[in-house]
């Protein structure tokens, strides 16, 4: 490697987000004076000890009810107690008693979420109904019945109150990640080898953490409006100052000193409403940003039927299954809603030797994705392998747990998915994309890994590669993006490399360019390719073998001059019937070393 990156240090840095929103909302004139005025707020209220000018809780039955002057700015209360030192004190209470109750509902709402949510399943179908339940309760009839058992401590109070906004945690975070986990993106992190941890911590959690950001600011304006009622209505022990409990003492004079209520009533209103302010900002900065659309997709279930031998399978060497890829007797099955199951993938066998480049043909839901993501272990939850046998270097797979298959993805199996742009999360740089898996799998030093990562961009003919490492996924074109994807697929060295119409979204001239850097890879390190397509060109371009599936089934399968010259199944022929143009199927693309890549 002779160019050494001189780009370490965005390797593995998240996206503008932290950095950018900031700047974003300090942009926004109103989230900016939101912002400041609540610091203000949190610094007085904390540093209320050297700010205030007496003591809170001084009485001073002749000082009753003066008038703001020197010695006391706002006046004093009934008791001749300072108003300003009580508000600023008073601020530290309240505010602690709204951090309480983020911090219980952050701390039980967003784990659960993430998990229920990534996961699903039991703990899923539990929290959900624990969360139903708790938001069916009426906070303030908990909260008083609360002070009746646990006596009159806010603080108390405040964690009872965090347990009941705990749900609104739970629900968003559930809700935005049951959508996020089947992005493509995170299948494709799946696939290069990450534990769920680390697609949780790294993929899902920058997803939610802006909306959590927005409900933070929004639940802090509830509890500290919550809080004050309940002091309001005298429910606090009314030993230390807060907002609520000056409300409660002022309204007890408020025929003669209404303006009492102004100083907390104040306080309360303007926080409350910078809050609200704040969230809305939050929400504009990111909104700026963009998120990714949503897909579903998950993973599989109980253990399928023993496989079958059959006399017409068809191994890259007769009558033997091949070395790398051997599947015998696949069937893949859906449940449905009346209970049944439906069968997509019937009886399936299929082989990749290493260095073979084999194609999977067959029209729109013929079957081909699915016995892809039976052989990567990527069926949606709903799908399961019903029966037969999946060998990957002589290991069987059908029983295979999500452990198993985290060994082999990235180092033995790896994935180049349909469309480029969504298997790229928008929210990372493409360097750091490349070598998250290069130091999670292979664990490579930050360094090694990106200067591994350029040499891949190199290797996929990527002219700037430099650039391309520092860029978002938006700032390149497809053509790149799929490189990218080959490059991330290639990262770990594979033996088996499973490409879904890796090149359907790419223009004609692209297109030739990857299929030529597929049939480079294989070369070069002897890589076994299966290629699933529905373009028969595509098969003559680069395959070495075909097998064409129709309704879930292999109809034909052999060499693939044989098979598209003199095919033998009815459906084969229709299939290449149904090309469109009568011109003879192209030549290898031989690529002009002068020319640009994507
Ligand atoms: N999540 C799912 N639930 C139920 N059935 C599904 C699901 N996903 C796919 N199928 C069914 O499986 C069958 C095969 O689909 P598959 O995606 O493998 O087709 P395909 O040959 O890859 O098509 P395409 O080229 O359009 O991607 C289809 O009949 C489809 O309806």
């Amino acid at each position: 490697m002779t160019d050494a990156p001189a780009l370490t240090t965005a390797a593995d840095t998240p996206p503008t987000a932290a950095r950018g929103l900031a700047g974003r909302l300090m942009r926004n004139p109103l989230g900016a004076t939101a912002a400041a005025f609540l610091a203000v707020v949190v610094l007085a209220s904390f540093a209320a000890p050297l700010l205030a000018p007496g003591d809170p809780a001084a009485a001073s039955l002749k000082d009753a009810f003066a008038d703001p002057s020197g010695a006391h700015w706002l006046g004093t209360d009934s008791a001749g107690r300072d108003i300003l030192s009580r508000l600023l004190y008073g601020g530290r209470e309240t505010l602690l008693g709204a951090l309480v109750t983020l911090g219980i509902g952050l701390a039980l709402g967003v784990p659960a979420g993430l998990w229920a949510g990534y996961r699903g399943g039991w703990f899923d179908a539990v929290a959900d109904w624990c969360a139903n339940l708790v938001m069916a309760l009426p906070a303030m009839i908990v909260l008083l019945a609360s002070r009746a058992v646990i006596g009159p401590t806010v603080w108390a109070l405040m964690i009872v109150l965090g347990v009941l906004v705990a749900p609104a945690f739970f629900r968003l975070v559930r809700g935005i990640v049951t959508t996020v986990r089947g992005e493509l993106y995170v299948d494709a992190a799946r696939v290069s080898g990450l534990s769920d941890t680390r697609i949780v911590t790294r993929h899902v959690l920058i997803v939610v953490r802006g909306p959590v950001v927005i409900t933070v600011a929004l639940v802090a304006g509830i509890a500290i409006g919550l809080q004050a009622g309940l002091e309001f209505l005298g429910v606090g022990s009314g030993d230390t100052p807060t907002w609520g409990a000056m409300l409660n003492e002022a309204f007890k004079s408020i025929e003669r000193a209404p303006m009492l209520l102004l100083w907390p009533g104040l306080a309360l209103g303007l926080t409350n409403a910078a809050l609200v302010l704040l969230a809305a900002a939050m929400r504009d900065a990111l909104e700026d940003r963009g998120t990714p659309a949503r897909a579903a997709r998950t993973r599989r279930a109980p253990a399928p039927e023993p496989a079958r031998e059959r006399k017409d399978a068809s191994p890259a060497v007769p009558g033997q299954r091949a070395a790398l890829l051997s599947v015998r007797d696949l069937a893949v099955a859906y449940a449905t809603p009346d209970g049944t199951e439906r069968r997509v993938v019937h009886r399936v066998d299929l082989d990749v030797a290493p260095g073979e480049i084999v194609g999977l043909v067959g029209e729109s839901g013929s079957g081909k994705t699915q016995t892809a993501f039976a052989v990567l272990g990527l069926l949606p939850a709903a799908g399961r392998i019903a029966r037969g046998s999946i060998l990957v270097e002589g290991r069987e797979l059908t029983h295979a747990a999500e452990r198993d298959y985290r060994a082999l993805r990235g180092k033995t199996l790896a994935y180049v998915p349909q469309e480029p742009m969504s298997n790229l999360d928008p929210a990372f740089t493409v360097g750091s994309q490349l070598t998250e898996p290069l130091r999670v799998v292979l664990g490579l030093s930050r360094k090694e890994a990106a200067t591994r990562a350029l040499a891949l961009l190199r290797e996929v003919e990527i002219r700037d590669p430099k650039r391309v490492f520092d860029s978002y996924p938006h700032e390149i074109s497809g053509g790149m993006a799929q490189r990218v994807l080959i490059a991330g697929a290639i990262s770990c060295d594979p033996k088996l490399l499973i490409a879904d119409e890796p090149t359907t979204a790419l223009d004609v001239r692209v297109q030739a360019e990857i299929l030529d850097l597929l049939r480079r890879l294989r070369d070069e390190r002897r890589l076994g390719v299966l290629l699933v397509t529905h373009n028969l060109g595509v098969v003559a371009d680069l395959c070495d073998r075909v097998a064409v599936m129709q309704t879930g089934r292999i109809v034909e399968v052999g060499d693939t001059a044989r098979v598209l010259h003199t095919p033998t199944a009815p459906y084969t022929r229709k299939l290449l019937n149904a090309v469109l143009d009568d011109v003879p199927a192209r030549a290898p693309w031989r690529p002009d070393p002068a020319r640009s890549t994507a």
